[in-house]
């Protein structure tokens, strides 16, 4: 059975680029690895709708919170049997955002905090309900948020495709979740929790998350 590590931040942070460079760590050292990133994008309708809704589609779907945070848990939960099958066929499957992205921005929105309600009903509704795997371990990219920002408009300067959508531009939604995340991450919630910042070796890191082959393949914080 392989470990199920995910990246958890804010908009612009670096999680696609941290988890890219995880892989080639992993994949040099011979592991199997496989990367999936969460929204699922052209792949899920849950995913597409929620994009869509995040650029004024579908009506007032994007003010409300509970309707938006639905969107995502239900791209999860029909993910569920491609991450177990991805498990039982890697050493490794990495996820680009979990279950923890939606209890952060949920709770923000509703400018609540990591021991608030939003987070527990999340917890509820995607790992008991719905039954998605949990992970072995999360990292957080704790970036600067001014840092993250500046990143997401340039990369929307350098790219049309990817202007920013209502949370992006949204500076103290994005303060909020990163609090959140802090929370999350100090209350090992879900599961261990390792946190970076925004100049972490991800050599060093890949090594330091998966150690093998002395204990098995299996994770440290
Ligand atoms: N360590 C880094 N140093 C400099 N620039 C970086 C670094 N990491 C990422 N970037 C740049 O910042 C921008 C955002 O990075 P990336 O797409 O990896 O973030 P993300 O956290 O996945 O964003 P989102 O959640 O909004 O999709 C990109 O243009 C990327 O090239
Ligand atoms: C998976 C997931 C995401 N979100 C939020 C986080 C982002 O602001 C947007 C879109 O994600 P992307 O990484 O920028 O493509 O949605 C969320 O609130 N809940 C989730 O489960």
């Amino acid at each position: 059975m392989g470990t199920l590590i995910v990246i958890e931040g804010v908009d612009g942070a670096g999680k696609n680029t941290l988890a890219r460079r995880l892989v080639s760590a992993w994949e040099r050292d011979d592991l199997e690895v496989t990367r999936i990133g969460f929204p699922r994008y052209d792949s899920s309708v849950h995913a597409d709708l929620a994009a869509e809704a995040l650029r004024g589609e579908h009506g007032d779907t994007a003010q409300s919170v509970h309707a938006m945070a639905l969107l995502f848990a239900l791209d999860r939960k029909y993910a569920a049997p491609d991450l177990r099958k991805a498990l039982s066929h890697n050493d490794i499957v990495l996820l680009d955002r979990y279950v923890a992205s939606n209890a952060a921005y949920t709770a923000a929105r509703l400018e609540q905090s990591a021991d608030g309600e939003a987070v527990e009903w999340i917890r509820a509704l995607e790992f008991e309900r719905f039954g998605v795997p949990v992970p072995d371990v999360q990292i957080l990219l704790d970036v600067p948020v001014d840092l993250a920002a500046e990143r997401a408009a340039s990369r929307e300067a350098d790219d049309a495709s990817r202007t920013r959508d209502a949370y992006e531009r949204d500076g103290s939604l994005q303060s909020r979740t990163s609090a959140v995340y802090g929370g999350l991450a100090a209350a090992e919630w879900g599961s261990s929790w390792e946190v970076v910042g925004p100049d972490v070796d991800p050599d060093r890191l890949a090594a330091d998350i998966f150690n093998q082959p002395s204990d098995g393949g299996k994770v440290t914080t």
